[in-house]
């Protein structure tokens, strides 16, 4: 199952890559880059060669300074090729500047390369309709800047490293052969041996690089995706489960940090056996070096190669080999090897990541542990209706409030025992269409459709683009005059787009929309604002006094009713605190929540027949929204609300639960029996009381 925080499916499968499958992905890459930069590559040696000079010329000129100038009492044969060993180092300068300059010709071009890669592949993963729709390819980012910068600095660093290890040990191994073969008998064992070590970390400190990286990518992703969903996490009370899946990314991610310092142990093992060995064996060996005719000159300038040149030249090579080379082969892998599979989306309640931290899982599944009230134990069966009654009971927020119930509603009440009612709601793969239970629509669904419908759409498509995922999926929904019905479902599932294609502010794809019989599609401004209001979540507040802002959609409201509006709104502190319905209400010194009221205020007074609130109360406290939606669903008119909690669609006739391609309506019982992602959601939120309302 895909959890929130899982990196992506080419990070798991790659994560168990030893390194040489990534190795054969990108090695094909880099020869093709080095082939087409043969001529900084030739400009590269050359000033490399300067290196391998003036690593012989360092021993050479101090053996030769102690042989044939000072034990030969020639104190100026002496200085002189003291002098030789001083302008090799001096040489090194301006052979350093030489080599930078060539590098900037391979790893200025491999950056852009990477990023073009990085941006190609996140627009054909977006294309491909990665995530769920409007999802995004979160670790992109983490590719685009510091992946690339990784592999940048790796790059240079290695070029830089491995070049001057190679042109050094030329020069110093071919000092010492000059000096005395015997040396390199003495030398090399060590020196390779420990290379050895060294060369047998590098694959599995790749793979420890890449879960390393892995766990960065699925750490982040989980922030940004927690982050994107804060709302959400609150209002369903999912925040623990978010918290207890991000601690268990950040103990992955300490983990793979921990399996990574290991090797680093063993590869600074690798580098002592390679780096210190050989001078120990040197002193060791002095005895027999010198039975073999090797020269004090010639040990001295034995000892200036290994401590000099090549011990130096050793280490930085193991370690830019160490950390830059297997960080440098993961970070090129995850940029430019194959493409991960984009599936289609997973069928909605089997393993569709729906929210962060609040994933649809089997009930069935070990670890989906029941929290007091939600909706089934493993090892016991219950009848639905046992589940609910139980659930209900225990859980004193699931408690309809008992509120007078409005004319309107006992008058559409579904008969008991029916399913479905005023609401019908369809969508090509919901297996949610009220019936009568022989397949046809139960008869007082026909009576609720056609012209007396408040809200009527028939196989309504929408898509925010040619190629993309359609939001809605040939959607049906019929909600009847006088009905309250909360949509609820996970954030970006197309809550807003509905509330907007009833508006008729969204044109759909295919099929039709209408309020109160007529269809929306192509009808002026003026006619759309006398079926329907649409209060946003951001609420609208002009300056002018409190009065013209409420009375704005209906000009000739009598103080009376304005009066009712402010108190049934809860507005009456924010009047006296202002100083009067005439008194000016500047936007700036009202809050979030002041603002809404008066939004949902004005909506109130306003005569269209049809509200529609998208979030309009997700600023309110508890107790302000619980009023305020009565008092909405008590005025004469359709409430359609996008739910902010879910204690607004318990208050609810209906709910229509949006989940994916599939949709089901009904009460908040019938919601509960037949659809998982609600149980998912009730049960989240009942697990965590302190979050809900
Ligand atoms: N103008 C647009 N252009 C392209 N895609 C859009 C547009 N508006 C919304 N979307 C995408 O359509 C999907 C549904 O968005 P919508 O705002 O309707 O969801 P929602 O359920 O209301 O989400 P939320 O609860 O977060 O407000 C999302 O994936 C969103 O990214």
């Amino acid at each position: 199952m895909k959890r929130v925080g899982d990196a992506g499916p080419d990070a798991g499968a790659r994560g168990t890559d030893d390194g040489s499958g990534a190795l054969r992905r990108v090695v094909p890459h880099a020869r093709r880059f080095l082939a087409r930069r043969t001529g900084v590559l030739v400009r590269l040696t050359l000033w490399s060669l300067a290196e391998t000079g003036q690593a012989f010329l360092l021993g050479y000129g101090v053996a030769r300074a102690v042989d044939r100038g000072f034990l030969a009492g020639d104190t100026r044969l002496g200085l002189l090729w003291l002098t030789v060993a001083l302008a090799a180092v001096l040489l090194g300068a301006p052979v350093i500047r030489g080599v930078f300059a060539q590098l900037a010709g391979l790893t200025e071009p491999l950056r852009d390369g990477l990023v073009r890669s990085a941006v190609d592949r996140s627009l054909t993963r977006a294309a491909a309709g990665a995530g769920a729709p409007g999802g995004t390819d979160r670790a992109a980012v983490s590719r685009l800047t510091n992946q690339v910068e990784i592999a940048r600095d790796s790059f240079a660093g290695l070029v830089l490293t491995l070049r001057s290890f190679v042109f050094t040990a030329a020069g110093a191994l071919l000092g010492l052969l000059s000096l005395h073969p015997a040396l390199l008998v003495v030398v090399l064992p060590p020196l390779t041996g420990g290379l050895v070590l060294f060369l047998a970390t590098l694959r599995p400190m790749a793979a420890a690089q890449r879960r390393a990286l892995a766990a960065d990518e699925a750490l982040g992703d989980h922030a940004a995706r927690s982050r994107a969903a804060l709302r959400d996490l609150t209002a369903c009370g999912t925040g623990p489960e978010t918290a207890r899946r991000g601690a268990e990314l950040v103990d992955d991610a300490a983990a793979a940090a921990r399996a990574l310092a290991g090797w680093a142990a063993v590869r600074t093992a690798a580098l002592g056996v390679a780096g210190h060995l050989p001078v120990l064996a040197l002193l060791l060996a002095v005895p027999w070096l010198r039975g073999r005719g090797v020269t004090a000159g010639a040990l001295l300038g034995a000892f200036t190669y290994l401590v000099q040149s090549l011990l130096p030249a050793l280490h930085t090579l193991m370690a830019a080999l160490g950390a830059a080379g297997s960080r440098l082969l993961v970070v090129l892998d995850r940029i430019i090897g194959p493409e991960p599979e984009v599936g289609p989306e997973p069928a909605v309640g089997s393993e569709r990541e729906l929210k962060p931290g609040w994933v649809s899982r089997p009930e069935s599944e070990p670890g989906w542990e029941m929290k007091p009230g939600s909706v089934s134990e493993p090892g016991r069966t219950r009848t639905p209706g046992e589940e609910r009654t139980e659930e209900l009971a225990s859980v004193p927020a699931f408690t309809r409030p008992s509120r007078p119930e409005p004319a309107y509603a006992a008058a559409r009440r579904p008969a008991p025992g029916a399913v479905g009612g005023a609401v019908t709601v369809s969508a090509r793969t919901s297996a949610g269409l009220p019936d009568a239970g022989d397949g046809a629509p139960a008869p007082r669904e026909h009576a609720r459709r056609g012209p007396d419908a408040a809200v009527e759409l028939r196989s309504v498509t929408l898509s925010y683009g040619v190629r993309a995922a359609p939001v809605l999926d040939s959607l049906d929904l019929c909600v009847a005059p006088g009905e309250h019905l909360a949509v609820v479902g996970p954030s970006g599932i197309g809550k807003s787009t509905l509330t907007r294609l009833i508006a008729g502010s969204l044109l759909p794809s295919a099929g039709e929309v209408r309020v109160a019989g007529r269809e929306v599609t192509g009808r002026a401004p003026a006619e759309l604002a006398a079926l329907r209001v649409l209060v946003p979540q951001e609420a609208y507040v002009f300056s002018g006094t409190l009065s013209d802002n409420l009375t704005y959609l209906r000009p000739d409201a009598s103080r009376a009713d304005v009066d009712a509006a402010v108190g049934a709104m809860g507005l009456r502190p924010l009047v006296e605190r202002l100083g009067g319905l005439d008194a000016p209400a500047r936007p700036a010194v009202l809050s979030h929540g002041e603002r809404q009221l008066v939004a949902l205020a004005r909506a109130y007074l306003s005569p269209a027949p049809l509200l529609l609130l998208d979030e309009a109360t997700c600023h309110l406290d508890p107790a302000s929204e619980a009023r305020a939606e009565e008092s909405l669903a008590r005025r004469p008119g359709t409430l359609l609300m996008v739910a902010h909690r879910l204690s607004s669609a318990v208050r609810a006739d209906r709910v229509l639960v949006l989940d994916g391609t599939k949709a089901v309506c009904g009460t908040h019982d019938e919601v509960l029996d037949r659809s998982p992602l609600y149980r998912d959601l009730t049960g989240h939120w009942n697990g965590t009381p302190a979050a809900g309302p």
